[in-house]
């Protein structure tokens, strides 16, 4: 009654139907541990691998004694433009639309349509900015390198919300992140979060999505009222998507992907209806879905992750198994997110380049644009071939470096583009590691190594010797190291790409993530589990399968596609791309059921 009331139902309460332990996936993550339904749908508290340091009274970190976070983002990494010799901006594109599946609108959403703090508290800095509890604006000191003339001393931010803020929990209890999006993977940009959204972007034919054809591309449904594209340039730029997830509308790299994925379910569907007439709507619809989620899965974990974060490590650790079927369900095992996860994987901004490359099908380049000048800005897609040389431009353009102390300049001084006069994604990362109140790095490492630090000499194995210098000139003590502040300058792990405390900490939230999850796809004894047929035909696919089936202008591409080009990952044609076999999912009741028209 009294979320009624507050008007706070829809961040408070959800309503349930009673589970069924066959049925499919829910499209609300519900009922997926059928002792706890409501962990797995969205507003799922989060977990802590470790918990949380604050003061006494719950007020912003009380350490007032740390380095302010844009002088340590600026002492660690500097800005430039330096391409990675590996990676393509593909791998980049991959990493946001897999974010975004499980954390959303990049903590700034307050309402679908408005970002919390570039348009909706966009004035942290002023003095109106003191009265609201949600400021929490970043200072930029008086000798920055860059802001030392522009007379530029604050950078907008807001708190992440919370149980407490959205009116669910008492406001003097411990603040509780609260986030939109379903904890685990089910391609949540094209699904959605919730039962009502997804149904709204079903054809409820042929198992389809909604969709639009124009000028001979496939689009999903468009949002007449264009309310999420505010930086469209119209009267030229007019396409606006409507579907289940907001998320498509903000950055360009998530709505590239979530339309190659909704293209990919219908491309699907077709395949399937075409192959079984028996099959109905929510049968077409539903093992699709299960086949579009655990391509996803497939890719990131057996294609991507690998190249990152080193095979043999994954295999040893247990995330990779290339095999037939395993069954690591633990049902005791809540499906949940760590608030460390979403933390970490903002390492990943360090890989994201900021001129946006665009290439024809003959890999003839074309033109650039700035990454930030395309956030809500769907229309720039859908006119001039943009898609289809931004989708060349994704495999043929390598992404920035991630591995060195070097970040691009746009998403370091403007990321939000023309809406706030200089905006530092890295120091907004590290501001959030404080504002929750996440432990310092040490005890991250005491608890995945079991080892007790207590001098920056302890952390020599870590850290190049110049780095740990610095480390000890701007932090008083070694446990007050932050943790994503560690991440940027910590040595690579062996045999990967990534910071050992990244590799730890995502690899610990993965199996969660594959144990908790009841519907995980390598699962031989789920509800409609796969077939070790279909299995297989699943560890069969690729992004650069993905791309040419369903990647406008895309005939030509290396099968490595997060990969640059070279001698050893060379063009090749789609045709010679390995593809799923749909046969393996062919039911041959339906030749029986057909009737004959003398029936
Ligand atoms: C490698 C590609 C990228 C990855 C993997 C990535 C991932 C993430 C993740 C995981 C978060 C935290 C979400 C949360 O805590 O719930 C985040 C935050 C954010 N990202 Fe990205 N992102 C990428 C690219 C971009 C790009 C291209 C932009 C802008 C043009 C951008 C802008 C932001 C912003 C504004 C935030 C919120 C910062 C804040 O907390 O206030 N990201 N990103």
């Amino acid at each position: 009654m009294r979320h009624i009331k507050d008007n706070t139902t829809f961040w408070c309460i959800n309503d349930i139907q009673p589970c069924d332990a066959e049925e499919w996936r829910r499209l609300d993550g519900s009922c997926n541990n059928l002792k706890h339904p409501a962990r797995g749908t969205t507003h799922t508290p989060f977990y802590r691998m470790l918990p949380a340091v604050s003061d006494k009274d719950c007020g912003p970190n009380s350490k007032s004694d740390l380095p302010l976070v844009r002088r340590v983002r600026t002492n660690f990494l500097s800005e430039a433009r330096v391409p990675d010799q590996t990676f393509t901006v593909l791998a980049s594109y991959f990493l946001v639309f897999i974010s975004t599946d499980v954390s959303n609108l990049h903590d700034t959403s307050n309402e679908p349509t408005t970002i919390n703090y570039i348009l909706w508290t966009p004035y942290c800095c002023l003095p109106k900015g003191q009265e609201d509890k949600m400021c929490a604006p970043i200072q930029v000191p008086a000798d920055d390198p860059v802001h030392r003339f522009s007379g530029i001393r604050c950078f907008n931010l807001t708190r992440p919300m919370t149980f407490q803020s959205q009116g669910c929990r008492k406001k003097d209890t411990f603040p509780e992140r609260i986030m939109s999006a379903t904890p685990l993977f089910d391609l949540s940009s094209v699904y959605g979060n919730s039962l009502d959204k997804a149904l709204e972007g079903r054809l409820f034919k042929g198992g389809l999505l909604k969709y639009e054809v124009e000028d001979g591309r496939i689009w999903p449904p468009q949002d007449v009222n264009h309310t999420s594209c505010l930086r469209n340039q119209k009267p030229y730029e007019t396409r606006c998507h409507k579907t289940p997830s907001d998320e498509i509308n903000s950055l360009m790299p998530i709505n590239i992907v979530t339309i190659w994925f909704w293209r990919l379910h219908n491309h699907i569907a077709n395949r399937l209806a075409k192959m079984n007439p028996c099959w109905d709507d929510e049968k077409l619809f539903y093992t699709t879905r299960d086949i579009n989620i655990a391509i996803q899965a497939q890719i990131l974990l057996y294609e991507l992750l690998p190249m990152m974060m080193g095979y043999d490590n994954l295999i040893n650790d247990g995330v990779l198994y290339p095999h037939g079927f395993r069954d690591i369900y633990k049902k005791q095992l809540t499906p949940q997110l760590s608030m460390e996860f979403p933390l970490t994987l903002r390492w990943l901004h360090k890989m994201q380049e900021g001129t946006i490359k665009m290439y024809d099908a003959n890999g003839t380049y074309i033109k650039k644009e700035a990454i930030v000048d395309l956030s809500i800005r769907t229309g720039y897609l859908a006119v001039d071939n943009n898609i289809d040389y931004l989708t060349q431009g994704s495999f043929r353009q390598p992404s920035a470096k991630m591995d060195d102390h070097v970040v691009d300049p746009d998403m370091a001084e403007r990321m939000a583009g023309i809406f706030q006069v200089s905006q530092d994604t890295f120091s907004s990362d590290l501001a959030k590691n404080r504002l929750m109140y996440i432990q310092p790095y040490v005890k991250y490492l005491e608890h995945f190594s079991g080892r007790t630090i207590s001098s920056f000499e302890d952390l020599a194995e870590y850290f190049e010797p110049e780095v740990l210098e610095k480390l000890s000139e701007l932090y008083k003590s070694v446990e007050d190291i932050d943790l994503l502040a560690a991440m940027w300058v910590e040595k690579p792990l062996d045999g990967g790409r990534v910071p050992h405390m990244f590799y730890c900490i995502v690899v610990e939230q993965l199996l969660r993530t594959m144990q908790s999850d009841r519907h995980w796809y390598e699962r031989p004894n789920r509800p409609h589990a796969f077939t070790i047929e279909q299995l297989q035909e699943i560890r069969k696919v690729s992004i650069a399968r993905v791309l040419c089936d369903v990647g406008d202008t895309v005939t030509h591409i290396q099968a490595r596609a997060f990969q640059r080009i070279g001698p050893e990952n060379p063009m090749q044609s789609c045709e010679e791309i390995p593809d799923i076999n749909i046969k393996a999912w062919k039911d041959y009741t339906c030749s029986k059921k057909i009737k004959s028209p003398c029936d």
